[in-house]
């Protein structure tokens, strides 16, 4: 008798950015799946969409799904009933505290929905370990999709232990801390959300830390070659001993890398007129802008530095919201600065074509705040980077890229008195540290992003690759799970 198609069901967080991940995961196992003994492919994908809690994200969400939708790539949605959000705002402080308990009032509503559509796993952004014992009693093998780095995963592992191991509040600590497969994490190199023990959101990242070990297996957008011993670290119980981790599947990079034809943006144009790898890029993700005192350090210090750039600078987001909006250039720069760069540089003040930036031959070097897309981004064309982290998890990313990776040179950011404050003096120097010629420390980044690009690509090589084998063993589990649930 022919098999029916396994039926996957993703659960991404409530917004785009990591809705956007775990739907270019999910098509990566549409593309993997394959053919089914019968008519049929083997595995269908259905993207749980959770309505968002405001309307600037409800939006997006609609916008992105929409165009999933019109691709005819065949990824299913199925939108869960609205659910009345917990009771506070997205003011800054308790952000990974509301995006928990969202998700975690979602379980009633995902486990309808396994009956409903017939479950043959669940697949749930890593906010959402919340709704793990909804999906066990619905009988469901569940896997995390975490969107981020294996440092995060292996910290986030810990930090039960490091709980009671380390004696005061992390903001308060001067020390290092071990995580597993990392060189000694200075404190400050921890999320600043981590900061306070009693804080709801450090709680919930320790509860999110105890549920990925109930995991079925975790799925994680890194590539193995990138960040080995972390993984190893992971896999072979190092992070919370005496307990076997769930199998992990690196699948990275997991990436929109789709071929689009050119957005014939002007600052892309204006790259064509621009020396090989000589522009540094500067952009700050989906969440990032800058008042007029940084702005007018970052204008200070390019300047200084002599290089190329090209700038993507946003300005603070409208009340209510947050999304930086277009800059207006004349409050935030300096008086003079367009018309002293004139040729070597070019500010954007508006979203900008980040991918397309990337491939470009052009740039050289590439001013981040480290979220974890862009950083593979980066690395997918091997360019190195010199990180800027914000918010997020980006301070821990900055310190991986620098200290346990080497494709990218330090920069001296001031989190702890002034928030992520940079001195023109130390951007210039950065800047010549990663772009000049006769820069030892440049050289060495630019080898390693070279290198970490040829990794990128190899892994997700089709039959070698180690993302790919990732992907086909993840497919089996998923595959042979459910044989043994349809005999
Ligand atoms: C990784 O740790 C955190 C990530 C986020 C976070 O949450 C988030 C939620 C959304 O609804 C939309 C988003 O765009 C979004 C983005 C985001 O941070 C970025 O996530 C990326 C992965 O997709 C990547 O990891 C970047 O480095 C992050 O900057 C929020 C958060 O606390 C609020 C985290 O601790
Ligand atoms: O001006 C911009 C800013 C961001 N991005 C894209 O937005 C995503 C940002 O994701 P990341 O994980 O780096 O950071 P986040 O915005 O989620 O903090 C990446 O794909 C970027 O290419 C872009 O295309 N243009």
């Amino acid at each position: 008798m022919a098999m029916a198609s396994a039926n996957v069901l993703l659960l991404p967080e409530a917004g785009s950015g990591h809705l956007m991940s775990l739907i270019e995961a999910g098509k990566r196992l549409l593309a993997h799946g394959g053919r089914g003994d019968g008519e049929g492919p083997a595995v269908t994908v259905t993207v749980l969409v959770v309505r968002p809690a405001t309307s600037e994200s409800a939006a997006e969400v609609d916008a992105h799904v929409g165009r999933v939708e019109a691709s005819g790539l065949g990824v299913r949605f199925h939108r869960l009933p609205a659910v009345e959000p917990p009771p506070m705002g997205c003011a800054a402080g308790n952000v990974q505290e509301f995006k928990s308990r969202y998700m975690q009032l979602q379980a009633p509503h995902v486990r309808a929905a396994a009956a409903e559509l017939g479950a043959a796993a669940l697949v749930v952004d890593f906010f959402a370990t919340g709704v793990l014992d909804a999906a066990r009693e619905a009988g469901v093998p569940t896997y995390v999709y975490f969107t981020s780095t294996a440092a995060l995963l292996a910290l986030m592992l810990r930090l039960p232990a490091l709980e009671e191991e380390v004696p005061v509040d992390f903001e308060e600590f001067d020390g290092t801390v071990d995580v597993p497969g990392l060189p000694p994490v200075p404190a400050g190199s921890l999320p600043a959300f981590m900061g306070r023990k009693e804080s709801p959101n450090f709680k919930w990242f320790v509860y999110h830390g105890r549920r990925f070990m109930d995991a079925d297996g975790i799925i994680i957008n890194t590539v193995a070659e990138l960040e080995p011993a972390l993984l190893a670290a992971i896999a072979d119980g190092r992070c919370v001993p005496g307990r076997t981790a769930p199998p992990l599947y690196p699948i990275g990079p997991v990436l929109d890398l789709e071929d689009k034809p050119s957005s014939n943006a002007r600052c892309v144009r204006w790259l064509d007129a621009q020396p090989p790898a000589s522009v540094l890029f500067l952009c700050f993700g989906s969440m990032g802008w800058f008042d007029a005192a940084k702005a007018r350090e970052v204008a200070a210090g390019l300047e200084r530095s002599g290089h190329r750039f090209l700038w993507a600078l946003r300005g603070p987001p409208a009340a209510g919201t947050v999304h930086p909006t277009d800059a207006s250039l004349d409050e935030l720069l300096p008086e003079g600065f367009l018309e002293r760069t004139k040729g070597r540089g070019l500010v954007w003040p508006t979203w900008a074509p980040q991918k397309e930036i990337l491939a470009h031959a052009a740039i050289g070097g590439f001013v981040t705040h480290c979220g974890w897309n862009s950083t593979l981004e980066s690395l997918w064309h091997g360019v190195p980077l010199v990180p800027w982290p914000l918010y997020a998890e980006q301070r821990l990313n900055a310190f991986e890229l620098v200290r346990d990776m080497g494709v990218a040179v330090p920069l001296g950011v001031d989190g702890k008195r002034r928030d992520s404050f940079v001195e023109a003096a130390e951007l210039e120097r950065a800047v010549r540290s990663l772009m000049d010629d006769a820069s030892e420390v440049g050289r060495k980044a630019r080898e390693k992003a070279a290198e970490m690009k040829a990794v990128c690509r190899n892994a997700v090589a089709p039959g070698g690759g180690s993302s790919y084998a990732a992907l086909q063993r993840l497919l089996g589990a998923i595959r042979g799970g459910f044989s043994t649930m349809t005999q």
